[in-house]
């Protein structure tokens, strides 16, 4: 007999596999990191906390246009630091204490890795440990990527697993990547005074959205920041506490520190999958299917380990699934990933949820497309917005929207009425017409850009 009924690797999206379908069963949870993984720790709620403080700052610094005089007299990093870890690192502590205190789950710190198909060694600081489970759950989520110019130049550098805690507000920061966590964390630190430039070796800054959105937020990023588009890294030194990149086009940029966020890599490699006979996709993933089963019976997968999306409300979705069908075998459901959404907290916000229009001229679909600019509506007015809108792209066959794409103040709420709409069939027409929008909420921007569609 196995050890244990369950073994989970991974205590981010891991951890709430424990359904009460599981009280009754011998569970062991491995980590070899933070309890609580990197949503909580170093991902989506610190980061946001420090978004609101941006905000906060920001919208001081531009008072003036709406009569306001303001001044932004001081930021207090380590205070803005503080409150945020204050607050997360004891929900950490206190789960892993919750769990530690559980009667049939045995928490386990340390490295796990395959040593057969439903055999683990965990490497724990008072040795190592074999554990045997009947069924198992990767969900080990993924690291930051290094490009090599970098890792390998010995210049110090940080991630969004560090920055955050950096003892004080960098005058300068260079930023590489012009991705999620480059937009978020450039929006952070210039709010709060700190110098940027953002490098990226696309034409484009969050080159995954619609064109639209991306070509008009890489024009404003430009006047907000120094955005370096379509380089390489040549070289990378340190010398008296000055960083310094050389580029491809013969430029240099110069930091006091260097944030790297090109993108994040899923943790299989330091699994000995292969021990275990788990298949591993090309490009790092784990190998999963609809049910979120691997190719051994038993051994599931989820989040960023072995989703294409690697975002937290995805690692939750799958979460759920996965406890569903490990408790019921018999009756396995799939996850649904058909209109998944995604928000960048950066300014302005971003938010998007199906086909871009790129994509649908290239699946040769019929398509509509109407933009309406938070300019056009009477809470735009109150706003004295310029850079807002909503671009929605529908199939005039069926009535239904096929993508929503938003750049502006709260992009990623405005955004859930057409996430709804999608996920639940409802037509343009409808959602339009059928129901009340509160006047004049900001939300009519949604209202107007469905009828603007021209549906009937
Ligand atoms: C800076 C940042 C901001 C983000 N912001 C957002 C956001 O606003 N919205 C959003 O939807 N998503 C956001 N994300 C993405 C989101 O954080 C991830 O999609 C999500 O946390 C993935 O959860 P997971 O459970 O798959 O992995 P994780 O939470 O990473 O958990 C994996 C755990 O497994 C442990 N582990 C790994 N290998 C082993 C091993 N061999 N043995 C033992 N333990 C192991 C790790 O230590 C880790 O604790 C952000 C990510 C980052 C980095
Ligand atoms: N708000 C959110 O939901 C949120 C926030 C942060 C992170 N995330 C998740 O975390 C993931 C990782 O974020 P990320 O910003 O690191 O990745 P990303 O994939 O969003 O962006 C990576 C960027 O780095 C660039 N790049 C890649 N390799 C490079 C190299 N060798 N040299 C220079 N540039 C290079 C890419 O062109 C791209 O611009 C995201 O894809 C997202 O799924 C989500």
């Amino acid at each position: 007999m196995a050890d244990f009924d369950l073994a989970i690797i991974g205590t981010g999206s891991g951890n709430s596999v424990l359904t009460p379908d599981f009280d009754g069963k011998r569970v062991v949870i491995i980590e070899e990191g933070t309890f609580g993984g990197t949503c909580l720790n170093v991902g989506c709620i610190p980061t946001k906390m420090f978004v609101y403080a941006a905000e906060v700052a920001t919208t001081i610094t531009e008072s003036a246009r709406y009569g306001i005089d303001s001044q932004l007299t001081g930021v207090r990093w380590p205070d803005i630091r503080d409150r945020i870890f204050d607050r997360i690192d004891p929900i950490s502590a206190g789960g892993k204490t919750y769990r530690e205190r559980s009667d049939n789950v045995t928490l386990l710190t340390g490295h796990a890795r395959f040593i057969g198909p439903k055999r683990l060694q965990v490497s724990t600081g008072e040795g190592d440990v074999i554990v045997t489970a009947e069924q198992i759950v990767i969900a080990t989520g993924a690291h930051p990527m290094i490009p090599d110019v970098i890792a390998e130049s010995g210049v110090p550098f940080h991630t969004s697993d560090t920055i955050m805690r950096l003892p004080d507000l960098p005058r300068r920061l260079v930023i590489v990547g012009g991705g999620y966590i480059g937009a978020e964390f450039a929006h952070v630190f210039s709010a709060l005074g700190s110098e940027i430039t953002l490098i990226s070796r696309s034409s484009a800054l969050l080159r995954h959205l619609d064109t639209e959105i991306s070509e008009a937020f890489t024009k404003i990023a430009g006047q907000q920041w120094d955005v370096r588009l379509s380089v390489q890294i040549e070289d990378v030194t340190a010398t008296g506490g000055q960083i310094s990149l050389r580029l491809s086009d013969g430029g240099v940029v110069d930091g006091d520190v260097l944030l790297v966020a090109t993108g994040r890599v899923p943790n299989t490699s330091g699994l000995d999958l292969a021990a275990a006979g788990i298949d591993v996709l090309d490009d790092a993933r784990l190998r999963v299917d609809d049910y979120g089963r691997t190719s051994v019976p038993g051994v599931y997968g989820l989040g960023d380990v072995s989703s294409e999306h690697q975002l937290k409300h995805v690692a939750n979705h799958e979460s759920r699934i996965v406890a569903h069908n490990l408790a019921h075998p018999q009756d396995l459901r799939p996850f649904d990933h058909r209109f998944v959404p995604a928000a960048v907290f950066t300014h302005p916000q971003l938010a998007t949820v199906g086909l871009t229009e790129e994509e649908v001229v290239e699946l040769g679909l019929d398509y509509v497309s109407a933009t309406q600019h938070y300019s056009g509506t009477a809470y735009g007015w109150a706003m004295e917005d310029t850079l807002g809108l909503c671009k929605l792209i529908a199939d005039p066959n069926t009535g239904l929207l096929l993508g929503a794409h938003l750049m502006g103040y709260q992009a990623s709420n405005l955004i859930q009425p057409l996430i709804q709409a999608m996920s639940f069939g409802q037509r343009v027409t409808d959602v339009a017409r059928g129901q009340y929008w509160i006047h004049p909420a900001l939300m009519e921007v949604v209202e107007n850009a469905l009828l603007k569609l021209g549906l009937s």
